[in-house]
């Protein structure tokens, strides 16, 4: 198993990714409609949502371009008032995946579909100098600006939390029917609830998320949320003090989060601008296609962020920034992938995302049997496995000093292991008679990809005899179990299909909608807990009970995928090992 730097390397970059995710980003559209009752048919559309991914989403599938009313009518009215001309494309209602953009005439391959200019990308230079605490913002001291991270001018604040504090006085303004913003029609678009992680209660968010590894992800977005909010509000306190915020306009913590949420599913992040993060309307109405190929282009920010870096493979077009369209002024320009058909929606990617981070992003779950960047993501780290390793700050320097951190996340997937994962756990499990053989091992270990015999022990042995110990571990950690997360997530899902359209508080008995003997009970148990009858009954009276429940659903499919993951991972761990164990035997005799 020859696995050197380079693999490692690998896997730094992933983390390094989900890193950046962390430090906040943006967005998710959401066609929740308001609370109140809903028919069963909207909660399946609200199922149909949050399950997407294979069907509607299959690069080919058609939407009619036939003649409908036009969506979004002021929004397109006020983009052509800016000379944009959004032919070939046309916006439609596409299902579950909301408003989408499709061909209304054959596309070639390569095509140049879109290009918005400089003047209608809400960049965080232009959210800094419009927003009415422009004052306040350009007095912050230089020490305690960023550079943006187009290298342009120094930004007072960080890109994400300038994008926020202007997009929530733009709903502030919106709300009171202040439409002196040029933006205006474009806010009025946005989705009322994105739908992200930041929209769930706290309380069900850790319910949900116990023992999978996207409890992680999901506190990071929330930390940084947090983060954004500490950072803004006392800049807000003093704008109101000083007279700068106009009377009807809010900026309240409630409108900052909702900001956030558009932003974690909404901002772009243009390669071609040096990773600058902008809100571009109406490319931001791309879905997302799940089988796009990994790095093409991505609307959506989330984490890894939206990227617009080039898509070579099926069902991603390219976005990004071109600085020689439009005649050498640049422009956001959308390139088609292949061609297509009139009629077919054009997708992008947001990114090679599990459905889990989908989720958390988004708002939605494609299948994670479906989705081919599915994953379980290990954790390993120099301190997580011995409260009080000895060797724990070595370890740390000899890491850095192979440009890896004191802990990585690892993509488990069906597939295989992840490249640098053994590597890696036989660097931390490692515990040499004299630490400074640490030194040479990392030079093993992570250039020259070989495992030797540390005091007598061979560290591949460990590394694998470690890996099977962790997924054990991560197996016992989630508080349901295999079958009941089947039941769940058949279960919630049936019970809303299932329901009656008759009478606005239908009810559906979970026993009819799901698996029988235990798993139905389990399930009938788990769906009694979301709702507010206590009757053993599944009761989709209101918005939030059915989104609850289905969001239950959802996480409980990512669960089963995450366990699957885990188990093969497991026996697959234990299989080398005992092979690694036969070679050994075998060599001594
Ligand atoms: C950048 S917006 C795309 C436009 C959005 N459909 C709208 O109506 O505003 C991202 C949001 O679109 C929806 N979306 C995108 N791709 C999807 C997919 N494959 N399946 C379901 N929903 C999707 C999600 O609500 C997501 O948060």
């Amino acid at each position: 198993m020859a696995l050197g730097s380079r693999s490692l390397q690998c896997a730094q970059n992933h983390v390094r990714g989900r890193s950046e995710r962390g430090g906040g980003r943006p967005f998710v559209a959401s066609t929740v409609a308001p609370r109140g009752r809903r028919s069963s048919v909207q909660c399946s559309a609200i199922l149909g949502q949050l399950f997407k991914g294979a069907s509607g989403a299959a690069a080919g599938a058609g939407v009619a371009a036939a003649a409908q009313p036009e969506l979004e009518p002021e929004f397109q009215a006020w983009l052509r008032g800016q000379g944009i001309i959004t032919q070939p494309l046309v916006l439609r209602q596409c299902g579950r995946e909301g408003r989408g953009l499709v061909a209304d005439r054959p596309l070639g391959r390569g095509e140049a579909l879109l290009q918005l200019p400089d003047s209608l990308l809400l960049t965080p230079q232009r959210a800094a100098e419009e927003s009415c605490l422009a004052p306040l913002l350009r007095q912050l001291s230089p020490a305690g600006a960023s550079t943006s991270a187009a290298g342009a001018a120094a930004l007072p604040l960080p890109e994400w939390s300038l994008l926020a504090l202007y997009l929530a006085e733009l709903r502030g303004r919106a709300a009171a029917g202040d439409r002196g913003s040029r933006w205006a029609a474009y806010v009025d678009m946005l989705p009322q609830r994105p739908g992200t992680v930041l929209d769930w209660p706290a309380k069900e968010t850790r319910q949900l998320l116990r023992g999978s590894p996207l409890l992680r992800l999901a506190d990071s977005i929330a930390a940084a949320a947090a983060a954004s909010w500490e950072e803004l509000a006392p800049l807000i306190a003093r704008g109101r003090a000083e007279g700068l915020v106009p009377a009807h306009v809010s900026l309240s913590k409630a409108d900052l989060d909702w900001a956030f949420g558009v932003l974690l599913s909404r901002c772009i992040r243009l390669p071609g601008r040096d990773q600058l993060q902008v809100l571009a309307p109406w490319a931001d109405l791309l879905n997302h296609d799940v089988n796009a190929e990994t790095g093409a282009a991505a609307a959506g920010a989330a984490g890894s962020g939206a990227t617009g870096s080039g898509a070579s493979g099926s069902g991603g077009c390219h976005l990004d920034w071109e600085p020689t369209a439009r005649g050498g002024a640049g422009a956001l320009v959308l390139r088609t992938d292949r061609a297509y058909a009139a009629g077919q929606q054009v997708y992008v990617s947001y990114g090679p995302k599990s459905s889990g981070e989908l989720l958390l992003s988004y708002g939605f779950c494609p299948p994670p049997a479906a989705n081919p960047h599915q994953d379980y993501k290990l954790l390993v780290g120099v301190n997580d496995s011995a409260a009080a390793d000895p060797l724990a700050a070595l370890k740390a320097e000899v890491l850095a000093k192979h440009g890896l951190p004191p802990s990585l996340e690892f993509p488990l997937k069906l597939e295989g292991l992840p490249a640098g994962l053994l590597n890696y756990l036989a660097f931390v499990e490692a515990a040499p008679q004299v630490p400074q053989e640490l030194h040479d091992l990392g030079s093993l270990l992570f250039e020259e990809g070989v495992f030797p015999l540390l005091d007598g022990a061979d560290t591949l042995a460990a590394a694998l005899k470690s890996l099977g110990n962790r997924c054990t571990a991560a197996l016992k950690a989630y508080p349901t179990t295999m079958e009941v997360d089947q039941a769940l997530a058949a279960g919630a899902a049936a019970a809303v299909v299932n329901r009656s359209p008759r009478g606005p508080r239908g009810r559906a008995s979970p026993t009819a909608a799901t698996a029988t003997g235990a798993a139905a009970a389990a399930a009938a148990a788990a769906a009694a807990t979301a709702t507010a009858g206590g009757d053993g009954l599944v009761t989709l009276g209101t918005e939030d009970v059915s989104v609850s429940v289905l969001r239950e659903a959802a996480v409980a499919g990512i669960r089963v995928r995450e366990r699957q993951i885990l188990q093969r991972t497991q026996a697959s761990a234990i299989a080398q090992l005992a092979e690694v164990k036969r070679a050994a035997r075998s060599r001594r005799r």
